[in-house]
């Protein structure tokens, strides 16, 4: 894909989490590992590294999505506080998540990260 190595240039979208910039006390882990996502993104779509390599690098961040994730019985999470936090998210379908990262294809520029939810309009964060 790299330019300097006769590719044509081309994107890479990271999958990070609104649990990439934005933190409570639930899933810690998880969400240090999202913030880490957001860092790498930051970073390798630095303008420098788009201008030399032509590889644009940009994050959608999705709020809580209809996905075997968030529903499988292996993954739910036996906390009465974070069940009554779900709840009261803005969930979206996998389908709203789509075509918000199509139109964040269409726009975003390198390094740059988007908040994806509750099937509203995409919104840059970083
Ligand atoms: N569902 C949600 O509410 C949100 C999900 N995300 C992120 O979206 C991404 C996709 O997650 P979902 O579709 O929700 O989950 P999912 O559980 O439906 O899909 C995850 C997929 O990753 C595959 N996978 C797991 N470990 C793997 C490995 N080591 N190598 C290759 N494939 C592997 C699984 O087989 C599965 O198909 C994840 O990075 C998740 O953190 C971000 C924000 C919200
Ligand atoms: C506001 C931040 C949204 C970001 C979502 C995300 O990136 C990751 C979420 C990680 C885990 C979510 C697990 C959700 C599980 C619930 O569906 C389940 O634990 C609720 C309890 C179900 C029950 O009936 O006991």
């Amino acid at each position: 894909m790299r330019k300097d190595k006769s590719g044509k240039g081309g994107t890479i979208i990271n999958i990070a989490s609104i649990y990439g910039y934005r933190v409570d006390q639930y899933v810690p882990v998880y969400q240090a590992s999202k913030f880490a996502v957001m860092g790498f993104t930051k970073s390798l779509g630095n303008i420098e590294n788009f201008n030399e390599f032509g590889v644009r690098v940009v994050a959608i961040c999705p709020g809580f999505t209809e996905t075997r994730l968030v529903v499988d019985p292996k993954t739910v999470i036996k906390d009465t506080k974070f069940k009554e936090f779900t709840k009261k998210q803005a969930w979206q379908t996998v389908e709203a998540v789509g075509i918000a990262a199509v139109e964040v294809f269409e726009t975003a520029g390198s390094g740059t990260a988007w908040l994806i939810e509750g099937a509203k309009q995409i919104e840059q964060i970083l």
